[in-house]
């Protein structure tokens, strides 16, 4: 499935609950914790079963974030998820392993760690590993501000971590979301931090509002040009080989086995996008 969008959509919002059932993300986080204000948690938790009543919609991917089970509302959240159907919840501010194991004692859905915490982030090979996990979303406004980083455009005060979670990510095989960005009146900024994202690796972005869907959806999807670009290296790779020869070299550039895995990885993703999610 692919999850190159992931929309918050504050529980407390009826009007942005219904909106979201006609977007074009490919996912939504039905938000419990920061989105939602304390006198407006009870009255959120009690608007989940109409929100996820009816099926996906056009959502492929359908989690709700609940508050922290230390907090005062994280275990009534927990228990109304109960019977409900989404697709798994998300735990906040994940330190290590214990706290998903808290959840997952309570919760038989897929849990998905936000890594939120400057202890979340070296904590994430252990998050990874987790056997409940089905993945991980970045929360770079906690982080930042508990790192004292300044807001910059181009995050490098963030790489680190960044980096750090997806290395832990892809050693476990668990997809990995990149965090927020918090900019809604800079769509050049947006767009650039998406390719960020893309260009680490991560599968796709976390958004704050479905203005920033359109260009999430095109940076995490494989472009006209990486489409041509992977058949042409397959193309190219098994005619070498049919005539004998263990790599090719297309545009200039060396293809080897392992260049062709990659080419059939992002064939099999636009693949996937055109048949699940476009058609
Ligand atoms: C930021 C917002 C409060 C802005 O809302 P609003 O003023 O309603 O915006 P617009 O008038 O431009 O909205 C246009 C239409 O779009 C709908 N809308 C807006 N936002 C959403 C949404 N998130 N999901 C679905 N639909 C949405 C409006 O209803 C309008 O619809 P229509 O009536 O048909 O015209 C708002 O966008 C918002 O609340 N966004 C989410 C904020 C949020 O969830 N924050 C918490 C998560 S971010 C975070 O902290 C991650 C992590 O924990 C970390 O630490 O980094
Ligand atoms: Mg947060």
């Amino acid at each position: 499935m692919p999850i190159r969008s992931l929309l918050y959509v504050p529980a407390s919002n009826a009007r942005a609950l219904e909106k979201s059932r006609s977007l074009s993300c490919d996912g939504v986080i039905i938000d419990l914790e920061d989105a939602v204000a304390p006198q407006a948690k009870a009255a959120a938790r009690a608007a989940l079963p109409a929100a996820l009543e009816g099926g996906a919609g056009r959502n492929r991917l359908r989690l709700v974030r609940i508050n922290a089970l230390s907090s005062p509302w994280g275990q009534d959240d927990l228990v109304a998820l109960g019977g409900l159907g989404c697709d798994g919840v998300a735990v906040p501010k994940v330190s290590g392993p214990a706290d998903l194991d808290a959840v997952a004692a309570r919760c038989d859905l897929p849990l998905w760690a936000m890594i939120e915490t400057a202890r979340g982030v070296l904590s994430a090979p252990a998050i990874c590993g987790h056997p409940r996990l089905a993945g991980v979303i970045m929360g770079t406004n906690d982080l930042a501000r508990e790192l004292g980083a300044r807001p910059r455009a181009d995050r490098m005060p963030l790489w680190t971590a960044l980096q750090g979670v997806l290395l832990a990510a892809r050693a476990a095989g668990v997809p990995a979301i990149d965090g927020v960005c918090n900019a809604l009146d800079e769509p050049e900024r947006f767009a650039a931090e998406c390719v960020q994202g893309r260009d680490m690796g991560f599968d796709g972005k976390s958004l704050i509002h479905p203005a920033q869907i359109a260009a999430a959806n095109a940076a995490f999807a494989p472009s006209a040009d990486e489409i041509d670009l992977a058949r042409r290296r397959i193309a190219g790779f098994e005619a070498a080989q049919a005539a004998g020869q263990g790599v090719a070299v297309v545009d200039g550039e060396i293809v080897e086995a392992l260049h062709v895995e990659t080419a059939r990885k992002t064939l099999a993703l636009a693949e996937r996008i055109a048949a699940e999610v476009d058609a």
